[in-house]
This record gives structure tokens, C-alpha cells and sequence, in this order.
């Protein structure tokens, strides 16, 4: 299979371009834009109580939701785009245009009013500033909102909207219904433990990596909390999973209730065409998930001394842990047991998940001492900045050259050019690329990790002896574990020696049957299934089907399921009885059901969305640690090089007290290619190379 390098459909194209005049046959002016705009948002009731506070949503109760929701803002944003969305279908429906991407087309040449845009203002940027803005904005000089938090995803290819513009994509392309999402979660998502080459440790890192780029909101009330679902409900923003009459195991519930993730214009300029979701954390690789994704978060997660984030210390326990929070933020921990805290909300989602943000936390809190040693005149600022970006480039560095030649293969990370450079700066940066993160990623290639997952993991001693096999069940939102027998070290090197799941379509019983189970006894949805939540997810966001992509990136473009050459022939039967036609395919079930590419985890298809969207993340951020463009930002040659020496197991051995770990912590150990070695000979990062000279 040979891959090509993709471009996306908002790739380089103008994106603060002026609106030229509409192509149709009778344009129509401004005024009659606005008085569009003035008579839907009435009609809608934008800024009364009912659409505000959504009045006829019960409030009783806490309901345990799939993620946070969103917040004002994005409350804002949802509102005002859903007025664009009907205003754009009126413009379409008063042209005569009721078909599906030519609405798309037509209403692009119109924007919002300034009075109906949410994103008016531009951020205020100042160049000479070296490091990154915590909510993202400022990285690019002329497209300053780019990468910032709380915008639109960008898409790799055009949505597929039922009514072209809104509508989940519920429909065949042969007009019938497409199937239920459940169903298919129970054909071809099963469970069946296959295990893989690559570590517990590569999966888990991935949704950590994950957390730092991508958390779509959900359409939320004021308050931010998601707007309450029920089965029976006809809010059009609730869209909720029915249950199939055969799945036996949810004879308990009529539906999984599901808000539609919230909606927003598709560009800053508030240009007119399909509904877009929105991304709550920065776009970038910038370690947000440590850092907070705004400078109010930042700021509250900060000591405000000696460059140092806010951490707990804990009686008996040598380490500092993430800080204690009272919110909320984890569902039904009994009384007096704590929570913690981070730069990402989903942080006690699962132990191992909240072992790596602690351990991340460490680093950052170790270089700012070291820092300090070094230069013991800056100040807490400066020493949190530097430190910050240290950590961020080691990040990188690890993702670059040790985690993403795994997922993809080396073959298509150098295609993609993915690959850090020996020596010398990086001088391809291009700040014409749009970098957002694409949805096709965040809400279909991404989750590749769901089929990695266990359903049990392991905890090891100091010599790796393994004392206790804990259900993946029960170490969701269980934050408590952090203390609990061996602590997060035991997780961490059960994930050094346990391998993953393989990457297949089969998705443990934990996440496909029992997602959440117990969690909320008042929820209406007693479990989730998470594949059914990805394909419905996909549909939500009028994700194209699966052929689409495959032929994108340089596979066949199907005429039937049985053209699928790259996906067992046993999948491709259940796909025949649960499709009509192979264009239906959900990006998501077809994805993971392709045979992995060659010396990669995922299949081509993931492969190569992944690279692109790894790709535009290094080519398109100008503080990415190897660009040299900027003489503001960059490291220095010295830093450069001891920056390059970074491995994932150097920071293991930092910050927990494992001894020695294999070189490559993402694969297994092996005696002659990865062997396990003492944390002496890992080679370290010499912080000199950040002695300030000027005092
Ligand atoms: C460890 C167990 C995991 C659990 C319980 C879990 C659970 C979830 C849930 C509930 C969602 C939201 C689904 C929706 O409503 O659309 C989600 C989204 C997601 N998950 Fe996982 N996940 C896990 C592991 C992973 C792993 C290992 C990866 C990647 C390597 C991953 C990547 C993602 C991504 C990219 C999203 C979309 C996030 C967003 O944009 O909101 N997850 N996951």
C-alpha cells in the first residue's frame, strides 16, 4: 500500500480571505442579511431565559455526564452559530438549493453580521514575548486565533451534513436509515484480547497525548454542565443512542442519552456553511494538559514561587502529587477521598491516565529546581517559562521521534516528515498551514486507542513482579489508587511490561458494554458502549464515510464492501449485513478494522490522517522545539542538542522510582533490541546549557 501526503479541504485556503460577492443568480445584500439575522435570532430566542437557561430542562440532581460539556463561552458560540445555521438554510431554501453540499457552497460567500458573531475580536498579540500563550492564540503573527482554545476543529474532508448543513448524518446514501450504532458495536466491536508489540505504555500515552490536543464540547447550559437528555426528548440538540431490540445486556434502559456536541461557525470570520464543533483546549502540542488551557487556569494551577506548579504532598509518600480538588470534577468518590487537579478536566478518568499526568507534573516541578540552582536570580516567572518550555520540547521531542514512528511506521513518518533532525534547526515552519486539529482526527483516527485498551491492568513491584490484576473497571475515576498498594509506579510498570491490545475493530467488554456502569444512579443511562459513542459521535458531526478517506489517502476507492482488500473478510461479511452501501461505512468502524500498515500499530487510513494532523501540528506551530525561524523563540544550538537526548524512560526514571526500564518505553523488552537498563545509563539532559550568562 502505498500512502500519499494529504491536503485537507482547509488547508491553505484563505482563511481570513474577504467574502466575495455570492456567485447565485440573485445575491442577497447586506441589509437583508442582517434583518435575516435580527427575525431568526427572535424567532430562536437568542438571549431570552428559555434559550439561555434552557428553562425547560429539569436541573434537579447531578447527572454523571460523558466529558465536561463547555462553559459561557462556548454556550455563546453554540447559540449564535445554530441562528447562522438557520439563516444559512433559509439563504440556501430562498435559492432554490434544498440539495446537500451545494447549500454548503452557496451560503460560503455570506458571514454573520458583526452584531451575531461570536468570535468578533481577534486576539491582541505581542511578539517579542518568547513563549507560548496558554490559551494558544499568538502563535501565528498574522492568523493570531489559530490553535487557540475553544475554536472551531478544521476538516480534512467536507462534511456530510443530512440537510447539507446541521442534520446528523442518519440517512444511506440509498435513503433508507443507516444502521444503529449499537448494533454495530455488538457485530463488529465485540471483544477479543489480541495482544500487540507495543507496551500498555503506547496506548495510554496516547490518550494523555490526547488530552493535550483535543475535548469537543458538548452542548451545555449556561452553567457549562451538558444539557439533560432524556429517551423521550425532542430537544434537537439531544441525540441520543436507541437501544436495538437485540441487545440483551441494556433491556434496562430505552436509550444512551447523548447532547450533540456544541455547535459553531466553521471560521473565525463567522463565514456562513456547515455546522462545526469546537475544540476546548489549544490545538497544539503544548502540554496543556499540565499547563491549563487558558491563563486563568494557568495562573490557578501555578505556585507563583520559584517557577513551581501547585502540587500535594502526601504523609509517607516520598513524591509530590498533583494538587487535592474539591469540585465535582470526579462522580460518586465517597466522602474524605481526594481528587486531583490538572491542566485537563478527564485527569482522574483512569489511574493510569492520572499516573502520567503526575508524573508530568514532577518533571515540570524538577526543572524548575534545577533551573533555579543554575540561575538563582530569576525570578518565578522566568523560571516557570523556562521550565515549561524545556518540558514542552522533551514532550515533543518524545512524541516525534519515539512515539509516532510507532503508530505510523518510520516509512510514513518520513513521508510525512515527521522525524526530528539529528543536529540544526528545523526551517520548513509554514505559516500558511492551518494547524487546528481535524475532526476526522479527534472524533475518528484518535480513538484508534479504544481498540488498544485492556480489560485488565497490572501492577508491578520494584523488580517487576507482578502482585495484583486490576479490572480496567475498577480503576476508572478511582483516584484513590495513587496510594493504594504500590501506588502509580505499580501501574506504570505494569504498562512497561504488559503488551497492549492489537489494533482491531474488537474493543474490550469494560468499553463496549459497561462504560460507566454505576457511576450516577440518577443518570437516565445506566452504561455507555464506547464505540457505539464513536460512530455516533461521527454522525453527530456529519463525519464522511470511511471510502471517502481510504480513497483520499491513496487506497482504493471502493464500489462494494467486497473491494475492501485491507479488511478481513469475516468484518467485511458483518459490514455487508450492517451497511447498504460501502459509502455508509463509519469512519470509525472502518478505520479500525483495517489490517495495520506495514511496521505501524493503525492501518493506512488512520495512518495517514494521524501523520497529516501531525504534520500540520509541526510544520504550522512556530514554537515547535527544532524551528529555528524565530529568533525570539527558539533554543539555543546547545539546547537544541541536549533536548534531543530526551526518551520517555529518562523521565520515568526522574520521576517515580522505578530503577531501570527498557530503552524504548512504548515496546516491549527485548534482549537484543530493547533491552531493560539501569536508569544510570540513560542518558541525561545537561540543564547548563541553560545558565544565564547575562547577570
Ligand atoms: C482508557 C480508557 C478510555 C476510556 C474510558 C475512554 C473514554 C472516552 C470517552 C467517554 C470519550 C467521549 C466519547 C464521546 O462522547 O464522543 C472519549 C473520547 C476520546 N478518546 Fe477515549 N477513552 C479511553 C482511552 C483512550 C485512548 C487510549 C485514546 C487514544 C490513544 C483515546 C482517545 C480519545 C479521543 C481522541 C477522544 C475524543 C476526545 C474529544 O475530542 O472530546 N481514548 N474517550
Amino acid at each position: 500500500i502505498q500512502l500519499k501526503v494529504i491536503k485537507g479541504v482547509d488547508d491553505d485556503d484563505g482563511q481570513e480571505q474577504q467574502v466575495s460577492t455570492p456567485r447565485s443568480i440573485n445575491p442577497i445584500s447586506e441589509e437583508t442579511l442582517k434583518v435575516l439575522f435580527q427575525n431568526i435570532s427572535k424567532e430562536f430566542g437568542l438571549n431570552s431565559p428559555r434559550i439561555s437557561g434552557r428553562l425547560l430542562n429539569d436541573k434537579s440532581g447531578k447527572v454523571f455526564t460523558l466529558n465536561t460539556g463547555g462553559n459561557k463561552n462556548t454556550k455563546k458560540i453554540h447559540d449564535m452559530s445554530t441562528v447562522g445555521l438557520k439563516v444559512a438554510r433559509t439563504i440556501a431554501n430562498l435559492q432554490g438549493y434544498q440539495g446537500k453540499e451545494k447549500s454548503n457552497i452557496l451560503v460560503k460567500n455570506y458571514r454573520a453580521p458583526a452584531d451575531f458573531c461570536p468570535y468578533a475580536t481577534k486576539p491582541y498579540c505581542d511578539f517579542s514575548y518568547p513563549y507560548r500563550n496558554s490559551d494558544g492564540s499568538c502563535n501565528n503573527k498574522y492568523y493570531t486565533w489559530w490553535g487557540m482554545s475553544e475554536s472551531p476543529f478544521k476538516r480534512i474532508l467536507h462534511p456530510i451534513y443530512d440537510d447539507g448543513l446541521n442534520a446528523p448524518r442518519r440517512r444511506s446514501i440509498m435513503g433508507r436509515g443507516l444502521a444503529n450504532p449499537r448494533k454495530i458495536a455488538m457485530e463488529i466491536h465485540h471483544s477479543l484480547d489480541m495482544i500487540s508489540h507495543v507496551t500498555n505504555m503506547f496506548p495510554h500515552f496516547g490518550q494523555f497525548l490526547d488530552h493535550d490536543l483535543t475535548l469537543t464540547a458538548l452542548t451545555s447550559d449556561e452553567d457549562g454542565t451538558p444539557i439533560k437528555c432524556f429517551c423521550h426528548n425532542q430537544d434537537s440538540d439531544c441525540y441520543n443512542i436507541p437501544i436495538p431490540l437485540e441487545d440483551h445486556l441494556n433491556k434496562d434502559q430505552r436509550c444512551m442519552v447523548t447532547p450533540r456536541s456544541s455547535a459553531s461557525f466553521k471560521k473565525f470570520n463567522c463565514e456562513l456553511g456547515h455546522r462545526e464543533q469546537i475544540n476546548l483546549l489549544t490545538h497544539w502540542l503544548d502540554l496543556s494538559q499540565t499547563y491549563g488551557n487558558n491563563l486563568k487556569a494557568n495562573l490557578e494551577l501555578r505556585m507563583k514561587y520559584g517557577g513551581l506548579l501547585n502540587s500535594s504532598v502526601v504523609r509517607g509518600m516520598k513524591r509530590d502529587y498533583l494538587p487535592f480538588v474539591v469540585d465535582g470534577s470526579c462522580p460518586n468518590i465517597p466522602d474524605g477521598q481526594p481528587c486531583f487537579k490538572s491542566g485537563d478536566i478527564r485527569v482522574n478518568q483512569n489511574s493510569l491516565l492520572l499516573s502520567l499526568q503526575t508524573i508530568w507534573l514532577r518533571e515540570h516541578n524538577r526543572v524548575a529546581l534545577i533551573l533555579h540552582k543554575i540561575n538563582p536570580r530569576w525570578n518565578d516567572e522566568k523560571l516557570f517559562q523556562e521550565a515549561r518550555k524545556i518540558v514542552t520540547a522533551t514532550y515533543q521531542h518524545i512524541i516525534y521521534s519515539e512515539w509516532l514512528p510507532i503508530l505510523v511506521g518510520v516509512k510514513v513518518a518520513k513521508l510525512y516528515g515527521l522525524l526530528p533532525l539529528n543536529q540544526g534547526y528545523f526551517n520548513r515552519y509554514n505559516y500558511k498551514l492551518f494547524p487546528n486539529v481535524a475532526n476526522e482526527f479527534s472524533t475518528a483516527a484518535m480513538r484508534f486507542g479504544h481498540t488498544l485498551v485492556r480489560a485488565a491492568v497490572l501492577k508491578a513491584d520494584q523488580n517487576y513482579r507482578p502482585f495484583a490484576n486490576s479490572s480496567f473497571h475498577s480503576i476508572i475515576f478511582k483516584p484513590v489508587s495513587a496510594f493504594q498498594r504500590g501506588g502509580l509506579d505499580s501501574y506504570l510498570r505494569g504498562c512497561l511490561i504488559e503488551p497492549s491490545l492489537r489494533y482491531d475493530a474488537n474493543v474490550v467488554d469494560h468499553l463496549n458494554h459497561h462504560l460507566f456502569e454505576g457511576l450516577n444512579k440518577e443518570s437516565p443511562t445506566k452504561r455507555f458502549s464506547l464505540p457505539a459513542l464513536n460512530i455516533h459521535r461521527g454522525r453527530d458531526h456529519g463525519l464522511p464515510g470511511y471510502n471517502h478517506y481510504r480513497a483520499l489517502c491513496g487506497l482504493n476507492y471502493a464500489r462494494t464492501i467486497d473491494d475492501l482488500f485491507n479488511i478481513p473478510v469475516h468484518i467485511r461479511e458483518k459490514m455487508k449485513r450492517l451497511y447498504e452501501h460501502v459509502n455508509d461505512i463509519d469512519l470509525f468502524t472502518g478505520g479500525v478494522s483495517e489490517l495495520p500498515i506495514e511496521g505501524g500499530v493503525v492501518g493506512p487510513t488512520f495512518a495517514c490522517i494521524l501523520a497529516k494532523q501531525f504534520r500540520d501540528l509541526k510544520f504550522g506551530d512556530r514554537f515547535y522545539y527544532e524551528n529555528g525561524h524565530d529568533h525570539v523563540t527558539r533554543l539555543s544550538y546547545r539546547q537544541l542538542d541536549e533536548i534531543r537526548k530526551s526518551t520517555f524512560s529518562r523521565i520515568l526514571c526522574d520521576n517515580t522510582d522505578i530503577m531501570f526500564v527498557q530503552r524504548n518505553a512504548f515496546l516491549r523488552n527485548n534482549f537484543q533490541t530493547n533491552p531493560l537498563i539501569s536508569c544510570h545509563n540513560i542518558e541525561n539532559i545537561d540543564y547548563n546549557a541553560w545558565k544565564d550568562l547575562s547577570y
